[in-house]
This record gives C-alpha cells, sequence and structure tokens, in this order.
C-alpha cells in the first residue's frame, strides 16, 4: 500500500515537471495579486494609515531605525527591566529596539522609482531574475510603503467591525531578513542547481541570490553546491530515488552570528564526509555547527527524523528581547528577529502583566514568549507539540535562569481540555498557533479557565478571523490588533489581536 503511495508520488512529480515546462513563461498568482494590490494601495495607503504623517525609519529585516522605537513602548509590565535586543539591561523597563519604528515608514529608493508596469518589469528583473517562477515575493514589484498600506488595508478589511486595527509596523530595510534558508538541490544539464519548488510543483527552480534571504546563507550554499563536484557527490533525484543530497537548510542567529548548516542526505551513507567538512569548514569558518539530517522518505517533509551533528553543539543560539535561545535543527523560530521583538514586545504589553498572574504560552514552539513573558509574571505554564522545540525550551529556561516556567509537550488543544477539567485557572493566554489556526476543543477550553486576557498572535489572518469570532461566542470580546509586518516583499502578515473576558 505504502510503495504504490510512493510510485503514485512520483508519477505526479513527473507530471509536475511536465506541466511546469510547458507553464514556463506562464506568470504566477503573485504577479496578478501585485497588481491587484497596487489599485487598493491608492485608497488604502498613507492617507488611512496616517503612514506618512508619523516619519521616521522602520525596522529592518534585522536593522530598524525609528523615530518612535519599540525602546521606548512602554511594557506595562514595567516591574522588572526588561532588556534590550543586544542584551543590554533598559533601566525603564521597557524593551528596547533602536531600529523599529511604528506608523510610519521609509521607502525604499530602488524600489520607489517603479511608476509603470514595463519598469515596474525591468526593476523586478534588476531585484530578482527569478521572482516570476520562485512566486515566494508576491510584492516585490511594489514600493515598500505601498506593501504596509495594502497589508494595513487587509487587516481593516478583515478586521472590520471585530476591532481596532494600529498602524502596520514595518521594517526600515525590508530585505535579507530571513535568518532560515532552505534550498533544494538537483541538477540542470549535467550541473548541479540549488533553488526552490516553483510554487504547487516539485520543479526546481534555480536561486543563488534573494532579496529576502540572510546574504550568508546563500552564499553558504553556493559554496556546497560549487564542492559536490569535487567530491563526487550526487544530488538526489526524486524520480529515480537515486543521489545522496536532498537539501540544504542554512540558520543563523542574527544577535549571535552562530550559524547552523543542514545536510539534508537520503542515505545515513555519506562518502568522505569528515574531508567534506573540513572543506566546508576552511571555505566558511564562521559555521558553528554541521548536522546531517537523514529523510530517506518519498515525502515533501524537507527534515527526516534521524540526525547526527558533524561537527559543533548541534544548535545555534539567537537572543531577542535580551533573553537567550537555543534553537534546534527541527524547532519553530520566527524567522525576521527584529520584528520578532517588536510584536513579542506588543504582545507582552497587551497582556497587561503585573508579576502576579498564572500564564499559559500555548504553541510555545521554544518558549520564546513565555520565558520574556516569565519576568512580569507570576508563573508560565508552555505547550508545544514538537519534542525538540519543548527540549529547547526547558533548555532555555535554564539559560535565562527562569525558575517560574514549566512546559509541557503535548497538543494544545488536549492539554487545555486536561487543564479545565482538572479546574485549573489562568490570568492570562499567550498563544501562538501555526497558519491553520487555533481549535473549537482549545478555545473551548480557555473559556472554562477564565482568563481575563487572551493575547492572539497570527501568522494568517484569515484564521485568526475565524477564530475571533468563535472566541466571542465563547464571551471573549477581540479589542486591539497591531499588524507587525515580518515578512516583507510577500503577501503573508503578522498580527497579535487582544482579547478581553466580557463579565457576565
Ligand atoms: C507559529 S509557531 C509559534 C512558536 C512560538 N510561539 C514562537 O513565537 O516562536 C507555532 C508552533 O505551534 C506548534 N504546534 C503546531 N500544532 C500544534 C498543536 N496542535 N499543539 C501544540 N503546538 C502545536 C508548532 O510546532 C510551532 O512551534
Amino acid at each position: 500500500m505504502a510503495e504504490k503511495k510512493v510510485s503514485v508520488e512520483r508519477k505526479n512529480r513527473k507530471m509536475d515537471r511536465k506541466a511546469g515546462a510547458n507553464n514556463a513563461g506562464v506568470s504566477k498568482a503573485g504577479a496578478n495579486k501585485a497588481g491587484v494590490n497596487k489599485a487598493g494601495v491608492n485608497k488604502a495607503g498613507a492617507n488611512k494609515t496616517g503612514m506618512n504623517k508619523a516619519g521616521a525609519n522602520k525596522t529592518g529585516a534585522n536593522n530598524v531605525a525609528t523615530k518612535r522605537s519599540a525602546a521606548n513602548q512602554s511594557t506595562a509590565a514595567g516591574k522588572k527591566p526588561a532588556i534590550s535586543s543586544t542584551g543590554r539591561k533598559m533601566g525603564n523597563g521597557n524593551i528596547s529596539n533602536k531600529k523599529s519604528v511604528e506608523g510610519k515608514h521609509t521607502e525604499d529608493k530602488r524600489l520607489n522609482t517603479t511608476t509603470t508596469s514595463r519598469s515596474a518589469d525591468k526593476k523586478k528583473k534588476v531585484l530578482c531574475t527569478v521572482s516570476r517562477q520562485c512566486g515566494g515575493c508576491q510584492m516585490l514589484d511594489m514600493p515598500y510603503e505601498q506593501q504596509l498600506a495594502v497589508k494595513q488595508k487587509q487587516l481593516e478589511t478583515l478586521l472590520k467591525g471585530i476591532c481596532k486595527v494600529n498602524p502596520i509596523i514595518g521594517m526600515e530595510n525590508p530585505y535579507h531578513y530571513r535568518n532560515k534558508v532552505h534550498a533544494v538541490f538537483g541538477h540542470q544539464k549535467g550541473e548541479v542547481i540549488s533553488g526552490v519548488y516553483k510554487a504547487g510543483t516539485h520543479i526546481l527552480v534555480p536561486v543563488e541570490t534573494c532579496m529576502i534571504e540572510d546574504e550568508k546563507a546563500d552564499e553558504i550554499i553556493g559554496t556546497i553546491r560549487g564542492m559536490l563536484k569535487s567530491f563526487k557527490i550526487r544530488t538526489y533525484d526524486e524520480d529515480t530515488g537515486y543521489g545522496l543530497l536532498r537539501h540544504v537548510l542554512v540558520k543563523r542567529g542574527f544577535s549571535t552570528d552562530e550559524i547552523m548548516v543542514v545536510l539534508v542526505t537520503a542515505s545515513p551513507v555519506f562518502p568522505s564526509r569528515n574531508n567534506f567538512i573540513k572543506a566546508l569548514r576552511e571555505k566558511h569558518p564562521e559555521i558553528t555547527t554541521i548536522i546531517q539530517n537523514i529523510n530517506d522518505r518519498e515525502t515533501s517533509m524537507v527534515l527526516g527524523d534521524k540526525e547526527k551533528t558533524l561537527y559543533g553543539k548541534g544548535y545555534i543560539e539567537d537572543i531577542l528581547c535580551g533573553c537567550t535561545f537555543r534553537i534546534s535543527s527541527k524547532s519553530f523560530y520566527q524567522i525576521n528577529p527584529v520584528q520578532t521583538e517588536i510584536l513579542y514586545t506588543k504582545a507582552i504589553e497587551a497582556a497587561g502583566l503585573t508579576g502576579e498572574e498564572t500564564v499559559i504560552d500555548a504553541y510555545c514552539g521554544i518558549g520564546t514568549i513565555g520565558i520574556i513573558a516569565s519576568q512580569h509574571a507570576g508563573k508560565v505554564i508552555g505547550v508545544e507539540l514538537n519534542k525538540d522545540a519543548v527540549r529547547d525550551a526547558v533548555e532555555n529556561a535554564k539559560r535565562n535562569q527562569i525558575k517560574n516556567i514549566q512546559f509541557y509537550n503535548n497538543d494544545a488543544g488536549k492539554f487545555m481540555v486536561g487543564m479545565a477539567s482538572q479546574g485549573e485557572k489562568a490570568d492570562v493566554v499567550f498563544m501562538d498557533p501555526p497558519r491553520s489556526g487555533s481549535t473549537e476543543e482549545f478555545m473551548d477550553s480557555v473559556a472554562l479557565m477564565k482568563p481575563g486576557r487572551v493575547i492572539y498572535v497570527s501568522c494568517n489572518p484569515e484564521t485568526l478571523v475565524r477564530d475571533l469570532e468563535y472566541f466571542k461566542k465563547k464571551g471573549y470580546v477581540a479589542r486591539e490588533a497591531w499588524g507587525v509586518d515580518l515578512f516583507p516583499m510577500t503577501e503573508h502578515t503578522e498580527c497579535c489581536v487582544k482579547l478581553e473576558r466580557k463579565e457576565k
């Protein structure tokens, strides 16, 4: 049965490739969307959002200059000094991020000169030669200011009649912000290529540099591409099942400069492995850890279950809001750390913590929100499905000497049902589910536990709205939303919403 499924998958991929060859020149959904969005920008933009008035810079892919920086935004927590993104303690109890700006966005000059669709095309070619085939940067053609206006408008439209939407917070330099880069490896005309699958297919689009990915990560992937021939390492062929290297994943801690390289292979047997690692490290001494991940399954999942650390400690660390976090290859970590600090600061401010509360951090990943919030709470309970992430979270609590936090490896819905059935109560629930959103089971149990506030962090405004409507039926009213642009050049938007329990 399983074999049959595998062969059907292979057949489908072959068909994908054929279809792709036929459709190679067809423009993608993203391009169309960008056009649609442009129309909306005229109305949405500066006037409604007030973006042009605030005047200032933004948060960069990792840099942000701001008139009103996150450092000046007060965390309601207040009591203990919060810590800056560089790890410095701030005496005023606020979290520092010099580079972020709220309500006002500088534009990128290279993008902002684009005025007609033909010149937009030319610009697009200059900015990225594969953007049409890749489809990842649906908004690349659009000046950044307009991208923000479009996202603001989308949030306002979706949340109309639900709650107030604050001006979206953008970046000063919205490029090269991705701290995690994934490249699929393959062959084209006898040459090794690496890149991304064309959206919805298994057609490999070669990518050497990318406007939103970390440049060092792209450079390392290029080096690996160049090394394969001399080491006689073949890339994996999905159709035949032959070959070794399937993917390379690079994760970088922007604050620590630690770099993890994950080599995903189809087999545990890696000829000349030690020499390969030595040569790679010689070319890139900045790499701090190298992992071999073995994925021998016919699956669209990038990482397999088995791993071996080939060099270094097997994880990287990064610093967010003054706390240090270890990140394993399979654990979720936000891909835009500068904007993440702003997002978390907003979320924790919105929770209005006084130091006494029992807090739940649901869908907690490596424990980031819970650990940062724990400094301002009575106690925190984190729950997360991914066991590697929970292991990181437990270690992260120790690293930051946090004693009032506990993590559980469980489905968030099941965990909350258990808590509610035991009559447990909570004062504040942070929830940051995956794109699919939360579950009724989870929200029913939250309502039974009667927290005064729920802070919902979402990377998918559509499932967010669905869940807010369900929460309303359960007696929770959305009060305010903050959009934070974690994904410049793309159509994706991150947002945080504060809900309060209606007193009956
Ligand atoms: C958007 S991430 C947020 C993680 C974390 N809050 C952060 O900011 O880094 C969503 C997390 O939910 C986890 N997850 C997915 N489904 C889950 C479930 N049913 N129960 C608990 N955790 C789940 C994922 O593994 C992932 O770590």
